[in-house]
């Protein structure tokens, strides 16, 4: 039986600390490490992020979109990307916020979640907005192989609440229907196969207001948590927003570690600062 990506996502954790660490190689990053904004340059600037990172952090978190403003090249430097961290013994969540009709989602399901293809990563990020049933190909290649999800709930932009914190039917924002969704499907998972963490996680920005009330206590799986940094979130705020699962937070920035580029020394020390500073806010 394969190892639960819930499983081996804590045991990354437990060994290396919370931080996932982002690689989005924005053109201006690439132009203030001083290289050219074409294949050359994103090469150059992704390597250098994976060399510097892949062998220190739990979790790598390559931005898809900034790889495919390269075309078929930046999709080649992607699966570069993939391989080299996970081969450095970090996991790869592929930030590509997937979502289609069920038979479309097959389709990415066998592109990311599945063992041989060029672009499989230990998890990928999710869109539930064409129904959370809809991502079943996903959750049921991530079961198969080993692999998670990310289900995007209430996300760390501002734009985010005016979908995800409507009030549906029955009561419950649409963010809290699809956290519970998520949750279902942990208990399920972990009534299974057993262990503590299952394998579908969601997205909640660290940037939101406790006051939304989402209630993450019976999701059992873990909680990316992005905009930390250059989107105004601290440390500090984790214990805000998440206190009562501050154990299931993955807490993930990518400007405000690769800022510290281009040279690999200082862009590892501020991952492990950043990791440190984490540790101790999430314990
Ligand atoms: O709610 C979300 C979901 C995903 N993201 C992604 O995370 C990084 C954040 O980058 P920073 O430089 O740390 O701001 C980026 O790839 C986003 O697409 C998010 O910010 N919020």
């Amino acid at each position: 039986m394969v190892t639960p990506f819930g499983a081996r996502l804590a045991a990354a954790v437990a060994e290396r600390g919370p931080l996932c660490a982002g690689i989005d190689p924005h053109p201006g990053l690439l132009r203030a490490w001083g290289l050219t904004e074409d294949v050359a340059g994103l090469t150059r600037f992704a390597m250098t992020a994976v060399e510097a990172l892949a062998g220190d952090v739990a979790v790598l978190k390559p931005q898809s979109a900034f790889f495919e403003a390269h075309g078929s090249a930046g999709v080649a430097v992607l699966e570069r990307v993939v391989a080299e961290s996970r081969e450095a013994g970090a996991l790869v969540l592929l930030d590509a916020k997937r979502g289609d009709i069920g038979s479309t989602m097959d389709a990415y399901a066998a592109a990311y979640l599945t063992e041989g293809s060029p672009l499989a990563a230990d998890a990928v990020t999710v869109s539930p907005y064409l129904g959370f049933g809809a991502l079943d190909p996903a959750l049921s290649a991530a079961a198969a192989n080993g692999r998670g999800v990310f289900v995007l709930a209430m996300t760390s932009n501002p734009e985010g609440g005016s979908v995800q914190r409507a009030v549906g039917a029955d009561g419950r924002t649409v963010a809290q229907a699809v956290v519970d969704a998520a949750g279902e499907r942990n208990a399920a998972e972990l009534a299974e196969v057993g262990g503590e963490l299952g394998s579908v996680g969601v997205v909640v920005g660290a940037t939101v207001d406790p006051a939304a009330g989402l209630d993450l206590s019976r999701l059992r799986g873990p909680v990316l948590a992005p905009g930390l940094g250059a989107q105004g979130g601290t440390a500090e705020d984790l214990r805000r927003v998440f206190g009562p699962v501050l154990s299931q937070v993955l807490p993930t920035t990518s400007r405000d570690v690769l800022r510290h580029g281009p040279e690999v020394g200082q862009l590892r020390d501020q991952a492990r600062r950043l990791a440190e500073e984490l540790a101790a806010a999430l314990s």
